[in-house]
């Protein structure tokens, strides 16, 4: 199934009708292209100039990514970020560690971004109780999406009021709509939870595959 559910056309004319990243985000697409596998994971331009925007606006200093790849969307937040701001991203792929490194190495807001080896939970379990991670001004969800409910309660806990989360993929290809596997129901369940919660406020984008935008109220 394909990743875009919004119409391919006009996927292509808000692309096209959308800021540019800047060069080196797009040669860390093309070196992705070549030399990774499952490309299509990066999340692209309309997920990252979303991204940027939002935290240009907001200016959090305190941020988190679970999920991170090789590096596109942690760029695009570090380049909204003020210059103190510090965004820890948790991965569980070395080579995609490494990958991303080599473009923070060479990006004017590398020097803003933590990288974290490991399953997030255990990292945020970790960085919790050395008391490095809370509060939480800003956070960005793109992992396995199994644990995506895991992951949204644990960091809504941690973010302060105020503080900004925001889901990727979730309309997952369209499937929340006919839900079949596991996933889909977590999916379904989360999205709900959010909407109907009176602590948060949110919107739901359909950006690409969905963007949540979640702010904690109190
Ligand atoms: C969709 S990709 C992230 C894309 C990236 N945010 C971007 O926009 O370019 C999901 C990433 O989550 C990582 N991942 C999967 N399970 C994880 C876990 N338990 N903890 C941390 N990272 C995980 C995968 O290795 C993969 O690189």
């Amino acid at each position: 199934m394909s990743d875009f559910i919004v119409n391919e056309a006009i996927e292509d004319y808000a692309f096209l009708n959308t800021t540019r990243e800047p060069e080196l985000l797009q040669e860390l697409i093309d070196e992705t292209n070549k030399n990774m596998g499952w490309p299509q994971k990066l999340s692209g331009r309309l997920v990252g100039r979303t991204l940027k925007m939002l935290v240009q606006l907001a200016q959090p200093k305190n941020c988190l990514e679970i999920g991170m790849f090789t590096g596109y969307s942690a760029l695009s937040i570090a380049e909204g970020m003020p210059d103190d701001g510090k965004l820890i991203c948790c991965e569980t792929n070395p080579r995609a560690i490494e990958f991303a490194q080599t473009f923070y190495d060479r990006s004017p807001h590398g020097h803003k971004i933590d990288v974290i080896f490991g399953r997030a939970l255990d990292t945020i379990d970790d960085l919790t109780a050395k008391g490095e991670l809370a509060p939480l001004d800003f956070s960005f969800i793109d992992a396995d999406k199994r644990n995506y409910m895991n992951y949204y309660e644990r960091v809504l806990e941690l973010t302060r009021p105020g503080g900004m989360i925001v889901l990727d993929n979730v309309l997952w290809s369209g499937k929340v709509l006919q839900p079949e596997s596991e996933i889909d129901d977590v999916l379904v369940e989360m999205n709900r939870r959010i909407a109907d919660d009176p602590n948060v406020e949110n919107t739901f984008l359909t950006v690409r595959d969905g963007m949540n935008v979640v702010r904690k109220l109190r």
